[in-house]
């Protein structure tokens, strides 16, 4: 079925094909990329969006010594398939399988892990600075989608490059898409800047140009770039200080390869803009690259098929039913994501109240001090962010709301293991990182009804107030309208037992009650990390000879790291267990074996318990 690629085990081997073979290979690429991601689930559109792309930088570059480094790496599947990992896309992103995204320790031609957006231009330039103080030729090439570039750090790090004097070349893989439409003012400029049939004369003259003149000497970019500033608006990366070029058709392999090559020879930081389509090849994702951005397994003759559901609603749904009644009542409130409003649930929220939400871009700093602005205005700022996510934002959550005691709200989604995503994308630090803030009120929901109260909770809070919640659904118990408010700092008894007392914070609580029916403990669910309900923390303390707290988040400086403060602060002696995410980082799979793994499932909480009890007799 795939003859060409069945010859191919390494980039040696591609090199080796003639130039007019690999549109042929491209097409074989995207049946074997839409034969296994649609068994195991991933990243399809994307993708199939850089097939070409990624042929021609194996084909015109001497991988791995010049160094390719991915932004995000949700597109990276292509180039697993050609360096030698084509066996391993039938258990991606599975446990014990290859993972979604570059990785060090897989491959080397992964030059940068990855996972998280906007790291590519300043990683690169590292290598290509590395390079010239090792006096080494080697190349080094950042491949940026055109959501990514939205991220202040891509801007950090080109402001660093355009004068860096290194042999670096930044591709702008500009599909017009983030996960959702992008958004913003650079998009517009993008737009602009391959539209009007002036500047498509150009164009075309520049690529006969790229084709023709192999090798190509700097003059002739700098004339290009003469011409074209008289018809172009600005051009923004030349002012940078780096050569342009472009836009070139990111799926045109008979310009592409040539116009690599030729670049691979110029020496300083040069910008090469192509132009992809989001799922290309495969009608249904072209017609929806939303749908087919991040997939699960499916037929891939009929496509995604919608409907089927579980009857269970999501966290994430949770989340969006509380923001748009929660909406209706305040007109204060304005909702915010950093470019995750589908992942994030505000959909529905983004269509009926448009002038209230605000898509940001990949740009978690500038959310949280941009709802600080709003706070401080006397607006709502609701912000729905991912756990992990959040992480970028973390001095702007100190410095621009913690410090000014801001209502800002963070609906934190993704709290705990997430599944095929792995170790870049875990929401296994927030509690730790939240807790050590002074002003912070933390909450972990238990079950779908506790986050709807704790978001609101946390809405009519005077102060920065986080909700955090798990991945997926929870039991499927019926939600209640209501918009009603959580005592702060209260957890609450769920059962009464003897001996043993679980304290259990948020999507734990359900393992812990389970955990608990084998030695007849006391479960409380403690709702709140801070304000810690020190009460009830005291009361367990005084009618139980052990206390085992339970964290789906990082042992270090989580939960139980605060009642082992509290314990201490009442200077009270009774044995503590604090079971929680061990000291490394998680790796993909599916989220139940992974908990399990971590002894954070029913049967690993009452395993942890009992060696616990074995050793005190
Ligand atoms: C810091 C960070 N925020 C958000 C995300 C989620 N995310 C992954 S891919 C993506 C869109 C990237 O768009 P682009 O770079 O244009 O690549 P494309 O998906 O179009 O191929 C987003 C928002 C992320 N990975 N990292
Ligand atoms: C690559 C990336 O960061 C996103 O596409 C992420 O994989 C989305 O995760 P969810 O599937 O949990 O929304
Ligand atoms: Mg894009």
């Amino acid at each position: 079925m795939y003859p060409l690629l069945d010859t191919i085990h390494s980039p040696l081997e591609l090199r080796a094909l003639p130039p007019e073979s690999l549109t042929a290979l491209a097409e074989e690429l995207r049946e074997f990329l839409l034969e296994t991601v649609s068994k195991t689930g991933g990243h399809l559109s994307s993708n199939l969006g850089t097939v070409e792309l990624t042929i021609a930088l194996h084909y015109a570059f001497d991988t791995p010594e010049d160094r390719l480094v991915w932004d995000v790496g949700h597109q990276t599947y292509v180039h697993k398939i050609l360096t030698g990992r084509r066996e391993g896309m039938a258990r991606l992103r599975m446990k014990d399988g290859i993972s979604g995204f570059p990785r060090r320790c897989e491959s080397e031609f992964d030059t940068f892990g990855v996972g998280h957006s906007s790291t590519s231009i300043s990683a690169a330039l590292g290598m290509a600075v590395a390079a010239k103080q090792q006096g080494s030729n080697r190349r080094t090439v950042a491949i940026i989608g055109d959501g990514a570039m939205s991220g202040g750090q891509a801007f950090e790090a080109l402001n660093n490059a355009g004068v860096s004097d290194t042999n670096l070349l930044v591709i702008l893989n500009d599909n017009d898409m983030s996960i959702s439409a992008p958004v913003g003012a650079l998009n517009r400029y993008l737009a602009r800047m391959f539209t009007g049939d002036s500047f498509n004369a150009v164009r075309h003259a520049g690529q006969k140009l790229l084709k023709n003149v192999p090798p190509l000497y700097r003059f002739a970019s700098r004339f290009e770039e003469h011409v074209k500033g008289m018809f172009v608006p600005g051009t923004l990366f030349e002012e940078l200080g780096f050569n342009y070029l472009g836009p070139l058709d990111g799926h045109d392999l008979e310009s592409l390869v040539p116009t690599l090559q030729n670049l691979r020879k110029l020496d300083g930081p040069q910008f090469l803009h192509i132009i992809t389509k989001k799922g290309q090849g495969y009608k249904l994702a072209e017609d929806d690259p939303v749908l087919y951005h991040g997939v699960s397994k499916f037929d891939a003759s009929n496509g995604i098929e919608g409907g089927k559901s579980s009857g269970k609603k999501t966290y994430t749904q949770i989340f969006g039913d509380w923001l748009c009644d929660m909406a209706a009542a305040d007109e204060r409130l304005i909702g915010i994501t950093p470019a995750m409003g589908e992942g994030s649930g505000l959909m529905r929220f983004a269509e009926q109240y448009p002038q209230r939400y605000f898509d940001v871009g990949i740009a978690e700093q500038h959310a949280l001090t941009f709802a600080a602005g709003l706070a401080c205005d006397g607006m709502k700022p609701v912000v729905a962010i991912y756990s992990t996510f959040l992480q970028r934002a973390y001095d702007q959550l100190i410095h621009d709301i913690a410090l000014q005691n801001l209502p800002v709200m963070l609906a934190i989604d993704r709290g705990g293991l997430v599944g095929a995503d792995g170790a870049t994308h875990n929401g296994a630090f927030d509690l730790s990182y939240l807790t050590c803030i002074p002003n912070m009120v933390v909450m972990a929901a238990s079950d779908e009804n506790e986050c709807r109260a704790m978001l609101t909770t946390a809405y009519q809070h005077n102060g920065p107030a986080a909700v955090r919640y798990p991945r997926g659904s929870g039991s499927g118990a019926a939600v209640v309208q209501a918009l009603t408010a959580l005592p702060l700092g209260r957890g609450e008894l769920r059962r009464e037992g003897k001996n043993v007392a679980i304290l259990a914070f948020g999507a734990m609580v359900s393992p812990a009650l389970k955990a608990a029916e084998e030695f007849n403990a006391t479960v409380a669910n403690m709702r709140f990390v801070k304000p810690l309900d020190r009460e009830l923390v005291m009361d367990l303390a005084r009618r139980h000879s052990l206390l085992v707290t339970v964290e789906e988040n990082a042992l270090i400086g989580g939960a139980g790291s605060e009642v082992a403060r509290c314990l201490e602060e009442n200077g009270c002696a009774v044995p503590l267990l604090r079971i929680g995410l061990p000291d490394r980082f998680i790796d993909h799979g599916d989220p139940a074996l992974l908990l399990a793994d971590s002894g954070l499932d029913a049967a690993g909480i009452a395993r942890q318990i009992k060696d616990r009890l074995a050793k005190a007799e």
